[in-house]
């Protein structure tokens, strides 16, 4: 078992470690295209060297967008303005400052962070077009300073060069090494070598940031903020972190600009260049690694070269009063791009490349039962499950006289409640009684506006919701909460608290222990897949498996946490009734090995069969409760719920 364990553990590492090199290699093979022709210096390639330089800035700052509209999905259309930032400042300092270059520039990317992490700060609660308008009044406002402000016609030559000197940026010198633009004939172009380096560079940082636990958050975050908050994952500061390192990308790229043009030009920076790299996002594939390059390419080419011009020629051919610019074409392929390929070129290969692992019919789950869920052993479970006892006391959680109200409705009304280690807490009650909502109370959803919530003997009812599940408290939701679109075994990964504690740093570096972390992670992850019967269904896409496999899946996720406390929220809505029975089977493996459960049902079979202790509530405050055949016989329960069910034969 542990040989095979190993070599799992090996391959996965391997495959990891093999696709990074592939990356590589192709970057270096990039480079090896770019650094002889600019080393040659040789005039007719000037043109196409600025274009590679150009490309490099556009396609680094849509990286950078990429992080906030591809994963976090929030459409920002200021990032032209951090490139035009990360142009000025660097220029501004390059020329004015005493400072080293490499120090100038890093002031220049520091800057631009601090300002996207304050706009982060003042946007936090925005969403959609909101957000999307303030960025663009960011970008205009960026945009007017860079017209009026007559100290930065220096570095422009504008709006007259005679006026303010050469109006051309020094080329930056490092290590004794000057980094010529392309601008003459006959001059070795380094910069744009050191560009390439760069950005060969920022891109596998990006790349391994996705592709991580970090990563997973962000795409927690666009897909539901309050899923990623019960991942563990601290929303505020996460968006506050991905905003900053967005703008600082996209300062790199007006840096990289800056030093491919060597002189700066207000108009450059106008709201069409923040256009151009939400179009270059979007045509590429948003939330796809390579999409934004791929994307920054075609813009590139389109814009820079004189692919274009029989376009125009066939529009002035028809009317020649009218002209269709290079603008007014790319803006109608933005257009043309969000109607015909949503997902971008990277995106729509991708889904024609996995359309094959969609049909969630082709995994047998052995079962004869009409269940659809498999069963798990005990083997299995003994594998997975070691829940931390930590020598506490006897009682895991106790609410204590919890009241919380909606305006004029109270919907929980002074509840305790106590949930002994190693124990099924049930808490049943007819709909509307209180019970979700102390479930959210428990998980810091809602604060309470009395009484108090203790986990280990620590108060924790002024916890925000992420604090709370690192603290060992996981759940499930009444309606399925997954990431449809990503793959069954992503949906686990991002159970592991490593999506809501992993540090950009960390997951832009990727040490050589993160291989290691990743392979055990997937490991695990398979192995809570078999528990909750869904072992060979890792690579399936997660929205296309039905209900009860959904409900499963989400255990699969809540338990990846390492949890104490598991609270499910009707997990057995949905589910014929030998799928009930297997979920039942699973709950009580898991309290079995010390997990402590808060389960909210109305199937009282599953009731039944697996609660230690259940609590009946009516109308906010708790009506019974007691051993489940005690609570199921006392008469206020029968006609407060149970009695209008029997009468309703269901
Ligand atoms: N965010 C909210 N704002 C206003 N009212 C709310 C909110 N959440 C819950 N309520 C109200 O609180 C009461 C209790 O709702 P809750 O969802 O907790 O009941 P429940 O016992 O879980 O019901 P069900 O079994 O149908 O899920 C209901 O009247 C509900 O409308």
């Amino acid at each position: 078992m542990n040989a095979l364990i190993h070599r799992l553990r090996t391959q996965a590492r391997a495959a990891e470690a093999r696709t990074d090199l592939v990356v590589a290699i192709v970057a270096l093979a990039l480079a090896a295209l770019v650094v002889p022709t600019a080393l040659r210096g040789e005039g007719p390639t000037l043109a196409n060297l600025q274009i590679v330089g150009y490309f490099g800035a556009i396609a680094i700052a849509a990286m950078g967008l990429n992080l906030l509209v591809g994963y976090v999905r929030l459409v920002s259309l200021g990032q032209g303005a951090f490139f035009a930032v990360g142009a000025y400042a660097s220029a501004w300092l390059l020329v004015d400052g005493d400072l080293s270059p490499l120090l100038a520039i890093l002031v220049a990317l520091v800057a631009a962070g601090a300002i996207g992490a304050v706009l982060a700060v003042c946007s936090m609660r925005l969403r959609g077009p909101a957000f999307a308008m303030i960025t663009l009044v960011v970008a205009i406002l960026v945009e007017q300073i860079l017209v009026e402000w007559r100290p930065l016609g220096r570095l422009s030559g504008y709006p007259n060069a005679l006026d303010h000197g050469s109006g051309l940026i020094d080329p930056v010198e490092i290590f004794g090494l000057t980094l010529e633009p392309p601008l003459f004939a006959g001059t070795a172009v380094t910069v744009v070598i050191a560009i390439v380096f760069v950005a060969a560079i920022v891109f596998l940082g990006y790349r391994n940031a996705v592709g991580s636990a970090w990563g997973r958050s962000l795409r927690a975050i666009g897909t539901s903020e309050h899923l990623a908050a019960h991942l563990g994952v601290n929303v505020f500061s996460r968006k506050v972190v991905v905003m900053a390192v967005a703008s600082v990308y996209g300062a790199l790229g007006g840096v990289f600009y800056a030093q491919v043009m060597a002189h700066l030009q207000p108009e450059t920076f106008d709201i069409f260049l923040s256009i151009t790299i939400v179009l270059a996002v979007i045509l590429g594939g948003g939330g796809t690694v390579v999409g934004p390059v791929i994307g920054a390419a075609v813009i590139v080419i389109l814009q820079q070269t004189n692919v274009l011009v029989p376009v125009v020629d066939a529009q002035r051919s028809i009317s020649d009063s009218w002209y269709l610019s290079t603008p007014g074409l790319i803006g109608l392929l933005l257009v043309l791009t969000l109607a015909f390929l949503p997902h971008g070129i990277v995106g729509s290969l991708v889904r024609l490349t996995h359309r094959g692992t969609e049909e969630p019919s082709e995994v047998e789950t052995g079962a004869d039962d009409g269940s659809e869920l498999a069963r798990s052993s005990d083997a299995v479970a003994d594998a997975v499950l070691s829940v931390p006892t930590d020598g506490g006391g006897e009682n895991l959680l106790e609410v204590r006289g919890a009241v919380r109200r909606f305006g004029g409705l109270t919907a929980v009304g002074g509840v305790d409640l106590t949930v002994r280690r190693g124990t099924v807490h049930a808490l049943i009650g007819p709909n509307g009684a209180g019970k979700t909502t102390l479930a959210n109370l428990v998980t810091g959803v809602y604060a309470v506006n009395e009484g108090e919530l203790v986990l280990e003997g620590q108060r924790i009812d002024r916890w925000p919701t992420h604090r709370i599940v690192r603290g060992g408290v996981a759940r499930t939701f009444q309606t399925p909460l997954i990431f449809a679109e990503e793959s069954v075994e992503e949906n686990v990964l991002a159970g592991f608290l490593d999506t809501g504690t992993m540090p950009f740093w960390r997951a832009w570096l990727k040490l050589p222990g993160q291989y290691r972390r990743n392979a055990e992670m997937r490991e695990r992850a398979e192995q809570l897949l078999e528990l909750v019967g869904l072992a060979g269904h890792g690579h399936l896409e997660a929205g296309n498996l039905s209900y009860g496999k959904q409900r499963a899946l989400e255990i699969a996720r809540a338990l990846a946490s390492g949890p104490k406390l598991l609270i499910l929220d009707e997990p057995a809505a949905g589910l014929n009734t030998s799928e009930t029975s297997v979920l039942g089977e699973l709950l009580i493996r898991l309290r079995d090995r010390g997990l402590s459960l808060i389960l909210v049902e109305h199937h009282m079979d599953l009731v039944t069969q697996v609660s230690d202790e259940v609590t009946c509530m009516n109308t906010g405050v708790v009506l019974a409760h007691g051993s489940t055949a005690e609570v199921l016989a006392d008469p206020a329960v029968v006609e407060a719920y149970l009695g209008v069910a029997v009468e309703e034969g269901s």
